[in-house]
């Protein structure tokens, strides 16, 4: 077992997503189509033999302890008793807070990649269910492929999407998540849908409940989702406030990308169905 692992980190978009109720805790029930992106963060993890968790490379922003990769290392140390440690590092080139799952993803690589640096053995259901405790997606990159998700996320399904090329751009402004999901205004009740009926109705009937609401709160956001749209169907992902735009050629994606990179931070990825984490650690 080699002492150090590097690994990806890759994003996500949410193909669609239907909120269909909230629960007692605050937290809403959703239906949505999590793809998985070849666009990743990389993170190296190394060994230390003392308890020590140590992120090497800080992340703009985030305090040591709350950066969600030492919290996961640090969580899977309670819940396994190791006496083991690590050095992170990350090289970052995820948006944060952009609706890409960034955060989530680096956590979940740190749970996957530690418990095999460790040599733990949890299975990939104990990881997600304790990766559940700091996010929402982090189940879904911890089993690394696209999947239908209900409850708050972490009811998967795995399925087999059509791998497009997307347009991502970030409308440079940050949209919070909590204040998205406390709006009064905000859509709450679609009427739930059977898996099946998601996957039939295809591309062209899949909406984002929340892009109404994110895009009147922000107007920057409605702007950029109305220039997109000249171009190719386009849709926000997860709360924002990256928004994406479907293509079949990556000729034609990177087209539009060199026009919108004019005035936004801009990426062109392609849809995947399995994690590159999963080929990475061998799974
Ligand atoms: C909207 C999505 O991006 C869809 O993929 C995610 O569900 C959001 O996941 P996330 O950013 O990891 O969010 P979390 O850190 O779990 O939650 C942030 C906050 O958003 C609200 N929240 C989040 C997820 C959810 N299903 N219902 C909620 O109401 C809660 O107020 C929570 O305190
Ligand atoms: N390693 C990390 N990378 C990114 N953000 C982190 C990290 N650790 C903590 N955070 C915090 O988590 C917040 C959400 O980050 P993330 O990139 O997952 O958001 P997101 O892309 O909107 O995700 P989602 O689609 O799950 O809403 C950030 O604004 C930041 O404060």
């Amino acid at each position: 077992m080699s002492a150090s692992l590097t690994l990806p980190a890759p994003a996500k978009l949410n193909r669609m997503l239907h909120i269909v109720g909230r629960r007692d805790d605050g937290y809403h029930e959703l239906q949505t189509l999590f793809q998985i992106i070849d666009l990743s963060d990389r993170l190296t993890l190394t060994l230390r033999e003392d308890r020590e968790i140590h992120l090497t490379t800080p992340v703009s922003g985030v305090a040591h302890e709350d950066n969600l990769m030492v919290r996961a290392a640090r969580l899977l140390q309670r819940a396994s008793g190791t006496t083991q440690g690590a050095n992170l590092t990350i090289e970052k080139k995820l948006p944060m807070g952009g609706g890409l799952g960034g955060g989530s993803s680096n956590a979940a690589t740190v749970l996957a990649g530690l418990n095999q640096l460790w040599q733990l053995g949890l299975s990939s259901e104990a990881l997600a269910t304790l990766g559940l405790q700091l996010g929402a997606d982090v189940p879904v990159f911890i089993h690394g492929h696209s999947a239908w998700a209900e409850g708050i996320g972490e009811k998967l399904t795995i399925v087999t999407l059509d791998t497009p090329w997307f347009v991502i751009i970030h409308p440079s402004v940050s949209v919070s998540t909590p204040l998205i999901f406390q709006d009064p205004e905000l859509t709450r009740d679609s009427r739930p849908i059977t898996m099946a009926r998601a996957l039939q109705g295809g591309a062209s009937e899949w909406r984002n409940d929340c892009e109404a609401i994110v895009s009147k709160r922000y107007p920057l956001v409605a702007e950029a989702l109305d220039w997109l749209t000249q171009y190719a169907p386009s849709r926000l992902t997860g709360t924002g406030a990256c928004l994406f735009a479907t293509f079949e050629s990556e000729k034609a994606a990177r087209a539009v990308a060199e026009l919108a990179g004019q005035r936004w931070p801009t990426w062109v990825a392609r849809g995947l169905n399995i994690s590159p984490l999963q080929d990475a650690l061998g799974c």
